[in-house]
């Protein structure tokens, strides 16, 4: 096959002389319409080619544009795109056409050139390789890891139950799953094209690093058959692994057995010289939510074929699994399988073909750790470790550490759920399948800000869930949230003047101490508000998790475009989604300032309009703010101007929370309404304020007792419980 591969350079495979597109050029010459006379061309006049941007078709479906810069080679601007995907660019070629058995193109002519005679804008990289590549699975089985081995996602020890695949040995925890690799190397089909080995030769001969890695890996596996013409070698479809030393596939792992001295004894002179032993990089370490997805689907199988195995008799499943299964080399089989793990062989009735649209190809840097060069090295490697308790990650918490309860209430990305884990505890799991590693690690990232939040007015983190779903679990509230107090309640709630200013201020001291943090709450409002312990205390929840809040809402990848939740609370610059990331201090503060109006007018805003997009559009333009007719008239002067504040339309005009909590700590209110109240119960942080401030503002229990004026301890509290009982037998909570 003659190609202009990007392998060519300088070497014997380029093939320069070949005809820029000679099928097409005349033609794509009068289907342009337009002056092509710079083809060809005079030194004089630039060339002018008719796409500035052209459209490259990439492997497993992708597809990127790629600018047409003066000078610039097709090999370059390409491997460009290849290379930040991953794609080793030696692998490929490139076609004007879907159909790789086209000319390729010269790739080293430039971008200028080549543009001039596209007949579309499209570019095709083909690889034969990858093809190749993609359609190798693996033979997972599940496994008991005795002694422990370590998993090669995460290194943490496998504790006794595990997952191994049978061909590359690739070992790791169920819960690793959505790292591992979607497929194992070249074992099983053996390309017959000569071109392609010849190219790999190349490589692994002149590159280095993970490319020439690459090249070795798929050279061992095709050694036996190297040089030989396809008629010769063996049925392909059930190569017989006895005969094929198809060593360098499964040696290659690090922890697999005795890599050199088996590669030594069993492997026949390689088509190259250089010792492949010891270079042994995944090269399929796809990581994203096709991979998550076809593990899942592996695991499943597997769970449910083990089930099947454990009801069989047990002492003939080796034998079957084999028989079944001509390619399983049984010398690949470590001791140690429990034959009735061995279900590899089911494997092969799997739908386990690669998705059509897989993603780019990573070679992940995880995949080659251990991968020691040195004898003394991989010796180090296979050092069994000490026996360690299971381990989860910082602050995760296993499924069977908690219990769930019932169903609370769901929201925009979660659904909440009252449970117990060491007491009673609210979780919230997130509306999220198959998080892409990439998710995950943000998530992750943002765990470890979530666990160092300590703050009274910040409701307690105590740690997140993996399995089955990801969830994310905090102290519970008993009580209500303070959107339920102003809007759901009956009767309605009207807080006292003070009550309202503490309330604002503890909400202020929490949002103060996060964006401290660095954390963006993101969704303020008086839903995420919550009243506990009589009510005295405030607890700000659902906080952070930006990667929660914007990028898994929407089909689990892309960020959202339009903005979904909780529009009333959203500031104008969150609306617009001006920004890549709208979301800063000041667009807390402005939903705090929609708090602060519903909390003084008992309303929500906008209740007069009942269309969303037109909220959307005139908030998001400054056209329209909520009603301040509404506002209570006993709203201090201070308190109004503070509220005016939080909601500008500029959000540098906004102030910072710092700011927020020291005007309101400055608010005095007119003696009047201190003097009709109880004395002390209203000073910030007083144990009965908030609750104390709504039974008398209601007047509701005849039985009210003003805590402060209980004579000693007892009766303070005896007077709290009396209270609290009236209070909730008023709104029916008990
Ligand atoms: N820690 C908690 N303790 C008690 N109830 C809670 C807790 N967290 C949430 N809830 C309740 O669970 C329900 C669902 O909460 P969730 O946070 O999912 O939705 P939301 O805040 O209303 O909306 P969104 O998440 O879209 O902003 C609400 O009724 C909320 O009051
Ligand atoms: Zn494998
Ligand atoms: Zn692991």
């Amino acid at each position: 096959m003659e190609c202009s591969c990007f392998a060519d350079q300088g070497s014997p495979m380029a093939s320069p002389s070949t005809p820029l597109y000679p099928k097409h050029s005349d033609s794509l010459h009068s289907l342009s319409g337009h002056d092509h006379s710079g083809v060809g061309t005079s030194d004089k006049e630039p060339p002018k080619f008719k796409y500035k941007m052209i459209m490259v078709h990439l492997p497993f479906d992708q597809h990127s544009r790629v600018e047409v810069r003066p000078g610039e080679t097709a090999r370059d601007a390409i491997s460009k795109l290849l290379k930040k995907r991953n794609i080793t660019p030696q692998l490929c070629q490139v076609n004007t056409s879907p159909d790789s058995k086209t000319e390729a193109i010269d790739l080293s002519k430039t971008m200028e050139e080549i543009a001039l005679h596209l007949p579309d804008n499209e570019l095709w990289v083909h690889s034969e390789y990858l093809n190749t590549v993609s359609s190798i699975k693996h033979a997972i089985v599940r496994r008991t890891f005795i002694p422990p081995k370590s998993c090669d996602v995460c290194n943490n020890p496998i504790w006794m139950m595990g997952f191994r695949c049978e061909f590359c040995q690739f070992k790791f925890h169920q819960r690793c799953s959505s790292f591992a690799p979607l497929y194992c190397d070249l074992l099983q089909s053996v390309p017959k094209n000569e071109d392609l080995v010849k190219q790999l030769v190349g490589i692994a001969s002149e590159n280095d690093g993970p490319d020439r890695s690459v090249a070795e890996i798929v050279l061992a596996g095709l050694a036996p058959t190297y040089g030989q013409s396809p008629a010769a070698t063996p049925d392909s479809s059930h190569p017989d692994l006895t005969s094929i030393k198809r060593t360098g596939g499964v040696k290659r792992h690090p922890l697999a057995v005795s890599p050199q001295a088996e590669t030594a004894q069993l492997s026949p002179a390689g088509p190259y010289p250089r010792d492949r032993s010891s270079s042994a990089p995944n090269i399929n370490a796809i990581n994203d939510e096709a991979t998550v997805q076809h593990n899942q689907r592996i695991l499943d199988a597997l769970e449910a074929k083990r089930l099947e195995e454990e009801s069989k008799d047990k002492t003939g499943s080796l034998l079957s699994t084999q028989a079944r299964r001509p390619h399983c080399y049984s010398g690949h089989i470590l001791p140690g399988s429990t034959t009735s793990s061995l279900v590899a062989a089911h494997l092969h009735t799997l739908p386990l073909t690669p998705p059509q649209s897989a993603p780019p190809q990573k070679i992940s840097p995880g995949f080659f750790r251990n991968r020691s060069r040195s004898p003394g090295e991989r010796i180090e490697a296979q050092r069994p470790r000490p026996p360690q308790k299971p381990q989860h990650e910082d602050w995760e918490i296993l499924p069977n550490e908690f219990v769930i309860h019932y169903k609370v209430g769901s929201g925009s990305f979660g659904t909440v759920y009252r449970g117990e884990f060491f007491g009673t505890v609210a979780i919230k799991k997130l509306n999220v399948v198959d998080p892409t590693p990439s998710q995950m690690a943000a998530f992750k990232n943002e765990v470890a800000v979530l666990k160092k939040t300590r703050h009274l007015n910040v409701l307690l983190f105590m740690g997140w869930v993996r399995e089955p779903e990801i969830a994310i679990i905090t102290q519970w509230c008993e009580g209500s949230s303070l959107y339920r107090h102003i809007h759901v309640q009956e009767p309605r709630v009207e807080f006292e003047m003070s009550a309202v200013i503490d309330i604002l201020k503890q909400v202020s001291l929490g949002m103060n101490y996060l964006h401290s943090k660095n954390i963006i709450h993101r969704d303020l409002k008086t839903n995420n508000i919550f009243l506990m312990d009589d009510m005295s205390t405030v607890k700000i929840g659902d906080f952070g998790l930006a990667t929660v809040k914007t990028k898994w809402t929407v089909n689990g990848g892309q960020q959202q475009q339009q903005p979904t939740g909780s529009i009333l609370w959203m500031a104008p610059e969150v609306i617009r989604m001006q920004d890549d990331n709208p979301y800063t201090p000041q667009s807390d503060v402005y939903s705090f300032g929609v708090c602060m109006y519903e909390i003084l007018s008992s309303h929500l805003p906008y209740s007069n309009i009942n269309n969303r997009d037109q909220i959307l559009f005139m908030v998001g333009r400054g056209y329209l703010k909520p009603d301040r007719s509404k506002i209570r008239t006993d709203t201090p002067k201070s308190l109004m101007k503070l509220y005016d504040n939080c909601i500008m339309f500029d959000r540098n005009e906004r102030p910072v929370f710092g700011e927020v909590l020291e005007r309101l700590r400055d608010i005095i209110l007119p003696k009047l309404t201190r003097s009709q109240s109880a004395p002390n119960v209203l000073h910030y942080d007083s144990q009965y304020s908030v609750m104390d401030a709504v039974m008398r503002s209601q007047m509701v229990s005849s039985s009210y007792i003003p805590p402060s004026t209980a004579k000693t301890p007892q009766s303070a509290a005896a007077a709290a419980a009396a209270n609290k009982k009236a209070y909730y037998n008023v709104y029916g909570l008990i």
